[in-house]
């Protein structure tokens, strides 16, 4: 099998076995290493033995190299060639390249073990950060002594970023000063307790216990967490108490000898790892490993310890050019009970502290971190340097982002408090190309920190890891539910003359990053025991893991001449990983190489069979293995030759058969593998289909409640509307009526002031006419008003004579009822009341030739006639008209007897 890297190779792909768990390893082995050949340095091949159980293949893999499980983290350091790729992106001889260092592994395999270390062992990352600023050393520009580094960075950030001094940045995230907090939001911290690891010597405490008991009077280094990070690292803020103590000399740092007891109680300051001013002679760690050249390390100008027989010491904080440098953390030399001896002590975070963001996201109050204590500083590389462009100065900025449910959230930013829920959450970032890189995509609007020595840029890993998601999970219980992406950006730009020129003088920066992931490991529910939003979360992993198989698959089929841009655009983390890993267009100013990748994949020998051969054969298929099949019992290649009867003979053929047989069993067993692989990742999305129906469900129910309650609220709001619209128009009618009333009562007045004015108003003066009475202005309006009183007047007539007609009408007919001779000859004379008709007409005819007296008479009569004919006390209209009217009273009293007296006997009721 080829396992040499192809020009076109995504990632070189290295195995790295982990030692088994004594307490929870309960598995057979099932993974080989094979044997090196003679001419290879280290075993580069394994094979996957199936459990007895099953018949299943036997497979081969080969990989660039593979580690065994006694590996330490320095062998993979330097036999992954990490040196190399950081080489690349510090670029001291041309343009560099951007890296990528990934893990791929089964949950629990060791991938967050490789890359981040443990609270003893530093990771690759940490490793790689002091390769680069050891290899840097002075030449890294710190922020806090060239104020403007961060807004120069920020003009030639293509990332459209928010770029912060690392002191700034770590002030706001552990500062105990609850002013200091424009950077944190309620989603930093945790409301419980945290709970500290503590290392195996001492006894459990809390973290917080003992940065509360500083004496105050005790040498420096002594140091409360109470006092900021940024005063310790030497930010030119007021003296911190690394500050005064270094003023004093290493004096009071050498006598920080201390009763143990004391000791424990109150140390809780971070060491800086070998990043002093002046570096302690230190053992060359020798690799166990036979290492083979990482490609390009052999030729490249790298030095190994070998090489470089002395180490330069490091110029930091020695120079007089550079004071602020000098009130960094004094050397490791001069801290005995402080460096990696047996009284170091580490606490840590454990993940039962460490929440997720969604627990985060319901606090409401601003927490605030707890700083680390001192970081481990084992394995020690100092013996490693890379040289770097003499005439060039550098800053290093770091950011740090997870993908979680195929989403991009920053980790050093803090969560905004949705205006909707309440809820403390991230804001997804977008993986898109800018303005300033049309040609490449970068996550745009991360939150950047410069960081001016590898003590600062570990501090900010540190806050960083806090806020990535972790939960236990039976097969992990620190188990990473999202892919964790750390990102250093080397960015460097010419000094002039070589000399520094802080940001005046030197031109636009340019540089490469080195991307370090640690990808979330890929498991089965059952396995696992996840259930709910744990089990959701191993959906999305499991499916961005699937695909990123099939591109490392693609690796093979097409290299990177033809990238497969729909399959990488398949989910975020084949996009982040793979987008930016080919040559971009035609742009020449814009042009980058592609970047170089490594990949470690981990693997547990003694894990879950499926989970670990299925990753096995995406990672191992980038590097273009055959899978050789061998039948469990099939018989070692020399013996079957040996033993093979001859060709055509009746043995021949059926071992020929039986050939056939056992392949076509490895292909069924290979098959239904892949199909219980699959039967799970369906099983998977069938849960996540459940639970998105469940909420679709929930969803409707809670749109029928809320138009439900959006209607009666719309209902409520008509009626009250509609009661307030009645209201109105009642007062309006009301107020009209009674206006009506005031002008009917103010007419009748006119009419009584008329009757009762003095005769002299002559009332049958015609408008028309041309007489003209002499006192002309009261005649007028009299005659105007006159007018409107005959038209009332002829109105009144009519309505009285129609009513009187009718009345008569009805009275005969009464009377046909009661006695037909009478109303015969009464109907005979259907002129009764003509003298009364001719009368009146007379009268309204001959009106304007009687005087007042004469007019009112007649409608006085008329008045009477109509209470006569039915409109007589008690009908309303007498009362209204005749109310006060002697005369009226006597002539219906009259009238009536009259009237009712000619038909009717005296015991009618009418
Ligand atoms: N090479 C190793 N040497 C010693 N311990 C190891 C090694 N690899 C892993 N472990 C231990 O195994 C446990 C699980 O490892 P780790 O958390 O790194 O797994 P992981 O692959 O990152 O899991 P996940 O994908 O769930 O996050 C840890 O306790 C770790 O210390």
């Amino acid at each position: 099998m080829d396992t040499q890297p192809t020009s076109h190779s995504l990632f070189e792909v290295y195995l790295r076995l982990r030692p088994a768990n004594t307490v929870s390893t309960s598995g057979d082995r099932f993974l080989d290493v094979d044997t090196p050949e003679p001419s290879e340095s280290a075993p580069k091949h394994i094979t996957l033995n199936p459990p007895a159980d099953r018949r299943r293949a036997i497979e081969k893999f080969a990989f660039t190299q593979v580690f065994e499980e006694d590996a330490t983290q320095l062998d993979v350091f330097h036999c992954t060639g990490v040196a190399g790729l950081v080489e690349g992106v510090l670029a001291p001889y041309g343009d560099g390249t951007d890296a990528l260092l990934a893990t791929l592994g089964v949950t629990g395999s060791g991938k967050t073990h490789t890359m981040l270390g443990t609270r003893s062992q530093r990771g690759l990352t940490q490793m790689s950060l002091d390769l680069i600023y050891r290899s840097l050393g002075h030449r890294v520009l710190d922020p806090s002594t060239y104020p403007n580094l961060e807004q120069s960075i920020s003009a030639s950030d293509p990332s459209e970023t928010n770029i912060l001094p690392a002191t700034a940045y770590l002030e706001s995230v552990y500062s105990t000063d609850p002013t200091i907090s424009f950077l944190r939001g309620s989603g930093n911290g945790r409301s419980t307790p945290l709970q500290v690891r503590p290392s195996a010597s001492f006894p459990a405490r809390s973290f917080a216990s003992v940065s509360s008991r500083v004496p105050t009077d005790k040498p420096i280094c002594r140091t409360s967490s109470t006092s900021s990070v940024a005063h310790q690292f030497g930010a030119r803020t007021p003296a911190g108490p690394f500050q005064q103590a270094q003023r004093s000399a290493s004096i009071r740092l050498v006598v920080a000898e201390e009763p143990e007891q004391e000791e424990e109680e109150s140390t809780v300051f971070f060491t800086p790892p070998s990043r002093a001013g002046t570096v302690t002679p230190t053992q060359k760690p020798t690799s166990k490993l036979p290492c083979p050249s990482p490609s390009g390390l052999g030729n490249s100008p790298l030095q190994r310890s070998s090489r470089l027989p002395t180490y330069p010491p490091q110029r930091v904080g020695t120079s007089p050019t550079e004071p602020q440098q000098q009130l960094r953390p004094v050397a490791s030399s001069a801290l005995p009970r402080f460096t990696a001896t047996s009284s170091l002590r580490f606490a840590t975070v454990t993940a039962a502290t460490r929440p997720s963001n969604r627990d985060q996201q319901n606090e409401s109050s601003t927490p605030r971190r707890f700083r680390p204590s001192t970081l481990p500083q084992n394995p020690d590389i100092s013996h490693l340097t890379i040289p770097v462009d003499a005439s060039a100065e550098y800053a290093i900025v770091i950011s740090m982002y997870e993908v979680y449910n195929d989403r991009i959230f920053d980790l050093l930013s803090s969560p905004v408090k949705s205006a909707a829920t309440k809820e403390y959450r991230r804001r997804p970032l977008l993986f898109k190309p800018t303005e300033l890189s049309p040609d490449r995509k970068v996550v745009a609007g991360l939150r950047k920190v410069v960081c001016g020595s590898l003590d600062q840029a570990l501090m900010v890993l540190e806050a960083g890891l806090q806020e990535r998601r972790v939960a236990g999970t039976e097969s992990n219980t620190h188990s990473s539910r999202s892919h964790g992406f750390f990102v250093v950006e080397v960015k460097k730009r010419f000094s002039l003359g070589g000399q520094h020129t802080g940001w005046y003088g030197g031109a636009g920066w340019t540089g490469n990053s080195l991307t370090i992931v640690d990808l979330a490991g890929s498991e089965r529910a059952r396995d696992a025991k996840t259930v709910g939003q744990t089990l959701a979360e191993a959906g999305k992993i499991n499916e961005s893991l699937m695909y990123l198989g099939q591109c490392l698959q693609m690796q093979v089929a097409g290299g990177k001449e033809k990238p497969n841009l729909g399959l990488i655009r398949r989910c975020k983390l084949t996009e982040l990983l793979f987008t930016n890993s080919f040559p971009t267009g035609n742009n020449q100013q814009q042009h980058r190489n592609p970047q170089k990748g490594i990949m470690i994949v981990t693997a547990d020998p003694h894990g879950d069979f499926n989970a670990t051969s299925q990753i096995l054969r995406y990672s191992a298929l980038a590097k273009e293995v055959t899978v050789p099949r061998q039948p469990p019992s099939f018989p070692p290649a020399n013996s079957f030759s040996n033993s093979l009867p001859p060709i055509g003979s009746p043995n021949h053929q059926y071992l020929s058969f039986q050939q056939t047989l056992e392949s076509a069993a490895l292909e069924i067993s290979r098959l239904q593998e892949d199909l219980t692989y699959l039967r799970h990742a369906l099983d998977s999305e069938r849960s996540l289909r459940e639970q998105a129906e469940a909420h679709l469900l929930s969803m409707e129910d809670k749109m029928v409640e809320l138009e439900q309650a959006i209607r009666e609220d719309c209902a409520e709001e008509f009626e009250k509307r509609l009661e307030l619209e009645v209201n109105r128009w009642k007062t309006i009618v009301d107020g009209e009526r009674e206006r009506g009333e005031e002008f009917w009562r103010g007419k009748w007045g006119v009419f009584e002031r008329m009757v009762e004015a003095d005769g002299d108003v002559d009332m049958d003066m015609d408008v028309d006419s041309p007489k003209k009475p002499e006192n002309t202005t009261l005649v007028e309006t009299r005659s105007v008003e006159d007018r409107e009183a005959r038209r009332q007047l002829e109105i009144f007539a009519d309505e009285n004579e129609r009513l009187q007609r009718e009345n008569e009408s009805l009275k005969q007919a009464l009377a046909a009822c009661i006695d037909p001779a009478k109303s015969t000859s009464k109907n005979k004379s259907p002129s009764r009341r003509s003298p009364s008709r001719s009368r009146r007409k007379k009268a309204q005819l001959n009106y304007a030739e009687d005087d007042d007296d004469g007019f009112f008479q007649e409608l006085k009569r008329d008045q009477g006639d109509m209470a006569m004919d039915g409109f007589g006390e008690g009908n309303g209209v007498s009362g209204s008209h005749g109310t006060g009217s002697p005369t009226k009273k006597k002539r219906i009293r009259r009238l009536g007897a009259k009237k009712w007296g000619q038909g009717l006997d005296d015991d009618d009721p009418f």
